[in-house]
């Protein structure tokens, strides 16, 4: 059993799938972040750019885990593994996320009939690598395969997080898409379930509990999905994969990354980057340069070191309820960097609450009785129909963006929103009765908290702070844009023009606000 669990068994099941692998490499139990690779040898990998890189991992198209792979691979299991990759009523396959999800599911479940477990597992040439896959939750016992699950239990990702969990999260940029992600996996799993089984019950060799997967398996098996999978872009559509010994590379902030992927059509290779390891280094790739504290948490379940982190970004979903709705399908995300130091933001929705029926833009929607509402837009009397997302973002920019009379004024309105939204976050993010809790956990005899202090809060906690920073920091660009703004020709003659006009003298915000222009 001791055997078992030694990672070394990966490198070679690794190499009987032709999976080549340099001869120092070696997977094995990092602090905290589950397994991972690491460069034991003493020969000095390459050290200049212009050397060709090292090959560390070469991993062949035909052992990655793509759907397409699976489909051949569930060939051979006949009446039990190729129903699961259909749907239920249409017999379609489903997606290719789903093929490599339900593979997975089917892969580590453990069925109560030996038949079938020889068949799931024992004979599935991927099992002596999927018993290393990490399981948040999963206790240790005696079970043999158990045991190989347990040997990398980490953090549990906030899929896992209970509702009460959870909900320390309102107010961050986590809590809308992980509330959304699990109503999902909710919905998904009621007919999955269903269809597993309706499968079990027709399958030779099935028992009782056979018929029953968990709602845990489902979420482990998504986040394992998430996790790991990769986009490929070798083929004419890029195709999704997880590819295997390669995908226990850990994730680095990119100043400290050592390694990166090299993909063509006949392997995926992770390769080292010149004179960046050294013997006994974890080999690290970074999970995405522009992913933030909040995403990073999402997908992969773990905070990331911001202190090191030369960017921190937050994902922002704009509820507005209106225009933005409707012209967009769904509430747009509004995007906020701070790289080294300086602040960006990404917000060009802005440009359809900024315009109003003065100016010359009218908004009007044709409520269809199924399907989403057409949305008609009229600028300056010209209309155009079933204008959607950034189209309709670039109608306007096209016919008020060069207008040097209005220009300054609807980039101030778009200030003044922006301002307007961000204060209001800041507001959610500083709910005291959230913070209460955290810091009265804080109060607990020091025996106690060892024992019972929930690690989420703390990590909540630090994402509210970093989050918090970002508005803040966000805030104090505006407040400078909005001075100068206040100070230019075009606005100064617009509130000029508007006091002739016995109108009001300064421009609120609520003149843009989304509901008058509809
Ligand atoms: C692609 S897998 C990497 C291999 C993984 N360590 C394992 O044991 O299977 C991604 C997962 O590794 C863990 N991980 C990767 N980088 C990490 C880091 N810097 N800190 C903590 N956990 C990390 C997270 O659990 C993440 O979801």
């Amino acid at each position: 059993m001791t055997q078992l669990s030694d990672p070394s068994i990966l490198l070679g099941w690794a190499r009987l799938q032709d999976i080549d692998i340099h001869k120092s490499i070696q997977i094995t139990k990092t602090p905290n972040a589950g397994l991972g690779i690491f460069y034991t040898g003493t020969d000095p990998l390459v050290t200049s750019e212009d050397d060709e890189p090292t090959t560390l991992i070469s991993v062949p198209s035909k052992v990655i885990l793509t759907s397409e792979n699976i489909r051949t691979f569930a060939l051979s299991y006949g009446t039990t593994l190729l129903p699961l990759l259909q749907n239920g009523e249409d017999e379609e396959m489903v997606s290719e996320r789903g093929t490599i999800l339900r593979f997975l599911l089917f892969s580590l479940h453990k069925f109560a009939g030996p038949k079938l477990q020889k068949v799931a597992w024992e004979s599935n040439c991927y099992s002596a690598y999927l018993g290393f896959m990490p399981s948040p939750s999963l206790q240790l016992t005696d079970d043999p395969q158990s045991v190989l699950r347990s040997l990398n239990i980490t953090q549990p990702p906030p899929t896992f997080w209970t509702p009460a969990q959870i909900n320390k999260a309102v107010g961050t940029s986590l809590y809308s898409p992980l509330s959304a992600k699990l109503r999902l996996l909710t919905s998904e799993f009621e007919k999955f379930a269903s269809q597993w089984r309706d499968v079990f019950e027709k399958v030779d060799g099935a028992e009782e509990p056979d018929v029953e997967i968990s709602f845990e398996e489902y979420v482990r098996a998504d986040w394992l999905v998430s996790s790991r999978v990769m986009e490929l872009p070798i083929w004419d559509e890029p195709k999704l994969g997880i590819v295997p010994i390669i995908d226990f590379a850990n994730h680095t902030n990119s100043s400290d990354v050592n390694a990166r992927y090299e993909i063509t059509e006949d392997a995926v290779k992770l390769v080292s980057l010149p004179g960046r390891i050294a013997s006994g280094d974890e080999v690290l790739i970074s999970y995405g340069p522009n992913k933030g504290s909040s995403e990073i948490l999402f997908t992969y379940g773990f905070l990331i070191d911001s202190e090191k982190a030369s960017c921190e970004c937050v994902k922002m979903r704009v509820r507005d309820g209106g225009i933005l709705q409707l012209v967009y399908g769904q509430p747009p995300v509004a995007q906020f960097e701070v790289r080294d130091g300086e602040v960006t933001w990404e917000c060009e929705f802005l440009w359809l609450l900024c315009v109003t029926e003065e100016d010359g833009v009218e908004v009007s929607v044709a409520q269809q009785i199924a399907g989403p509402p057409d949305v008609d837009m009229s600028i300056h009397g010209q209309t155009l129909s079933g204008v959607r997302g950034q189209l309709a973002v670039e109608a306007i920019k096209e016919a008020y963006g060069n207008d040097e009379k209005m220009r300054d004024v609807l980039e101030l309105r778009r200030v003044l929103i922006l301002e307007k939204w961000l204060s209001g976050w800041m507001e959610d993010l500083a709910r005291v009765e959230v913070r209460e809790g955290v810091e009265a956990d804080e109060h607990i005899t020091e025996a106690e908290s060892a024992e019972e202090k929930d690690p989420v809060d703390g990590i909540i906690e630090t994402l509210r702070q970093r989050e918090e920073r970002v508005y803040l920091l966000v805030l104090e660009e505006l407040e400078k844009r909005k001075d100068e703004l206040a100070q230019s020709d075009a606005v100064l003659a617009y509130l000029a023009a508007q006091t002739d006009d016995g109108e009001a003298e300064e421009m609120p915000p609520e003149t843009v606000e989304a509901d008058e222009l509809r």
